[in-house]
């Protein structure tokens, strides 16, 4: 039988952080880590959005210690707000799940080109802020939403910001390829220290969210819209479909570092396995030097790692 949302293991005890929480993979992910026991905490860019997926999420599961904090990932003083204010001493789990896809040009409060500021940076700073108490938990993990769009384009060292050309397809593609390394990274300094942290990554695959049915349209002409609005429709998985691999980097036993989880079949549709990768991704070169950029771009050091 298939791994499902049914077989999360009881996740009584463990504290997970969920960011983009209010929609989509995200909101499914939490509901989902909430049911099995887990205390949730939403980290959502918007009060409104927050809260109501907070009381979707409270009528869905009437016994959910769930809670709602606010997180811009566009602004790095509210990523660090977030963890200062963060009352957890101890999380086992945080899924950097938030993200934008093939958005037209914009920049982040810190001027950084949007996709790759929301999606990598962004992320990379929270993990960064929040690792002291991932550490004091045993067997945490860091799971980080990627995206099959990584093989679309790999990133260029001398243009992360795609100030030289923009393409938002691609720019999109380059923000997920920086997922991929920064997982890896991540997953080799925690593996290198001996550190008891899983690091993975995982894809839901091609899901009916507000990300497919927003970022093409942006994006693209108006019959470019109602086509992609059609093969969404008709190819498109649930988010609840979508969330499978992502709930299973983040709970089944036995996960490896720098793993990759995504739809067996085809990436696409069946139960979570192993999602093929560009080689690009397993570049330690380029893994290491985006690492030392990020934390030059976001004035976040990873103490002791
Ligand atoms: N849906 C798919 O088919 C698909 C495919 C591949 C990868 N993904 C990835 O899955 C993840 C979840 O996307 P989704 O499909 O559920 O779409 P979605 O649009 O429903 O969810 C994205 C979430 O990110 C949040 N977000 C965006 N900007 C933010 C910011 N600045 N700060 C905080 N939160 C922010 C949004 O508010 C939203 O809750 C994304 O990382 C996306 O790249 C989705």
């Amino acid at each position: 039988m298939s791994w499902t949302a049914r077989s999360i293991p009881d996740q009584s005890g463990r504290t997970a952080v969920v960011t983009g929480a209010n929609s989509g993979i995200g909101y499914v992910t939490a509901r989902e880590l909430a049911r099995r026991g887990a205390r949730v905490v939403l980290a959502c860019r918007s009060e409104q959005r927050g809260a109501a997926a907070l009381d979707r999420l409270l009528s869905q599961v009437p016994e959910a210690r769930a809670e709602l904090r606010l997180l811009d990932l566009a602004d790095l003083s509210s990523v660090r707000e977030f963890a200062a204010a963060l009352p957890h001493s101890r999380l086992d789990l945080l899924v950097n799940n938030a993200g934008l896809m093939a958005v037209p040009y914009a920049r982040t409060a810190d001027g950084f080109e949007m996709q790759f500021g929301v999606n990598h940076l962004g992320h990379f700073a929270l993990t960064g802020l929040l690792l002291e108490r991932l550490l004091s938990a045993p067997g945490a993990r860091v799971v980080t939403v990627a995206s099959m769009a990584h093989l679309l384009s790999n990133i260029d060292m001398s243009d992360l910001g795609s100030a030289r050309r923009y393409r938002p397809m691609a720019a999109y593609g380059a923000s997920k390829t920086a997922n991929l390394l920064f997982v890896r990274e991540l997953a080799h300094r925690a593996d290198r220290k001996g550190l008891d942290l899983t690091v993975t990554a995982a894809h839901p695959g091609y899901a009916r969210t507000e990300l497919q049915a927003k970022g093409p349209r942006l994006a693209g002409k108006a019959g470019r819209e109602r086509l992609t609005r059609l093969v969404t429709d008709v190819v498109g998985a649930s988010a609840d479909q979508g969330a499978a691999p992502v709930l299973y980097a983040a709970t089944a036993p036995y996960v490896h570092g720098d793993s990759f989880f995504g739809p067996r079949i085809l990436g696409v549709r069946g139960g979570p396995g192993a999602a093929p990768r560009a080689p690009w991704t397993r570049n330690d070169i380029a893994a290491g030097q985006l690492w030392a950029v990020s934390e030059r771009l976001t004035g976040v050091a990873y103490a002791g790692l």
